[in-house]
């Protein structure tokens, strides 16, 4: 199978060398290609460049992108879209003035989405979690982190991951699953954590790293969840099965987590709504990526991640949709570049590098993914016609997307 696409406007995102995270004042370098074409053999980037070169290519199918933009597809490093039903009542209760803590401390938010999943069947989980991944992946996302966190038991944990692994078999875009092991404190334990957090480390760890699904582990530290301690003691336990840390840090509260992640070698780094300068000062030299999620900051009206702060501090920056039901409703990874350059005063290039290769390099895959390098997977968006990278967010809520192309294959 080969597909040549010819007369693109700009080629976005093109590295001759395999990079796998920018940095610092590199997240302002995009580098493109004017009128360009790009040539795809199977699944592979195989050849790029000027329209004057473009020679000798025999392709099965070729798509004249005239006036159109290619670049690398959408990486979505944080969601939750494995949920059932939603949580529209607590949306509303939001706007009548509760807020995100009150619902919580009602019986509402993770609790109430536990609740609905426990009930859900293995099946109907599965039909409405790869609605939302057809969903976003029509929105341009060709990768996608999938996290569990709304079983709260062994039994729904595995139910969720499974479900995830049919998402893995059933469509074309790359799944990255994680084990999100401490969501919340179910109400029977209410009064009892440590017993929870032993029936996470030798009960849930265990029997979720027999499946063999996931290489990750998270957990939701937070004042009211999960405290630097019982965040160190689930990390440790996730260590001994192999399992790397991507945690919700600082969403809410400064807790020290950020530096406990960095202990612990963790890929990730999410959320960081609150942040200090111990924390940034954490994260320098590691190998952890700072992942910031604006759709959350705007759904629960919460400061945004001070982006600019981050990169002007030397930092690799990335942003992800955080897809749940309770805090950011929605995979359009289009609407979180507009925001991280609105919001988080970004640059268009910084924020097409954190949404690209930074996303890939937060879920471990950016030596496949997140640019147009020979070699790479050809997973693609070509856009509506349009001038320039910049409208992307420049219109934001608009649908810039015109087609998809995932693995080689045009969607
Ligand atoms: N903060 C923790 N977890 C999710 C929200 C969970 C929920 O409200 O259902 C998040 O990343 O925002
Ligand atoms: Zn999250």
């Amino acid at each position: 199978m080969s597909l040549l696409i010819t007369n693109i406007k700009q080629l976005i995102q093109v590295h001759e060398y395999n990079t796998t995270i920018v940095m610092g004042s590199d997240m302002k370098n995009l580098p493109i290609i004017e009128n360009a074409y790009l040539y795809i053999e199977n699944d592979t980037i195989i050849e790029f460049g000027d329209m004057k070169d473009c020679e000798g290519f025999d392709a099965e199918t070729t798509i004249d992108a005239s006036g159109k933009l290619v670049l690398p597809s959408w990486c979505d490093s944080h969601t939750h879209i494995v949920y059932a039903g939603d949580r529209t009542s607590e949306f509303v209760d939001r706007i009548n003035g509760l807020s995100y803590a009150d619902i919580a401390n009602k019986g509402g938010g993770i609790l109430n989405s536990a609740k609905k999943l426990q009930d859900t069947s293995e099946d109907v989980l599965f039909e409405q979690s790869l609605k939302r991944l057809n969903e976003l992946i029509a929105m341009g996302t060709g990768a996608v982190e999938i996290k569990t966190g709304y079983g709260l038991t062994v039994e729904a944990e595995l139910k969720m991951l499974r479900v995830i692994k049919r998402l893995k078999q059933e469509s074309l875009a790359v799944i990255i699953p994680t084990l999100l092991a401490a969501h919340a404190i179910p109400e029977a334990y209410k009064n009892n954590k440590q017993d929870y957090i032993h029936y996470i480390t030798e009960e849930l760890i265990p029997k979720a790293a027999e499946l063999n699904i996931t290489n990750y582990i998270d957990v939701f530290c937070e004042d009211g969840y999960f405290d630097i301690n019982d965040t160190d003691a689930i990390l440790k336990a996730g260590k001994t099965y192999n399992l790397q840390p991507k945690i919700h840090v600082n969403q809410f509260n400064i807790l020290g987590g950020i530096a406990l992640g960095v202990k612990h070698n963790a890929l990730s780094v999410d959320h960081l709504e609150e942040l200090n300068d111990d924390d940034i000062k954490a994260l320098k030299g590691s190998g952890t990526m700072p992942v910031a999620l604006p759709g959350c900051s705007y759904f629960l009206s919460i400061p945004y991640t001070q982006g600019r702060k981050i990169i002007d501090s030397g930092l690799p920056l990335a942003i992800a949709t955080d897809y749940n039901p309770g805090s950011a409703p929605s995979g359009n990874m289009n609407f979180v570049v507009g925001a991280a350059c609105v919001k988080l005063k970004l640059t268009p290039e910084e924020a097409i590098n954190a949404a690209t290769i930074n996303g890939a390099y937060a879920m471990g895959i950016s030596n496949m993914y997140g640019s147009i390098t020979r070699g790479k997977k050809a997973n693609l968006i070509i856009t509506k016609p349009m001038n320039h990278y910049s409208e992307i967010p420049y219109a934001f809520a608009h649908n810039p997307i015109d087609q998809v192309i995932i693995n080689g294959q045009l969607l």
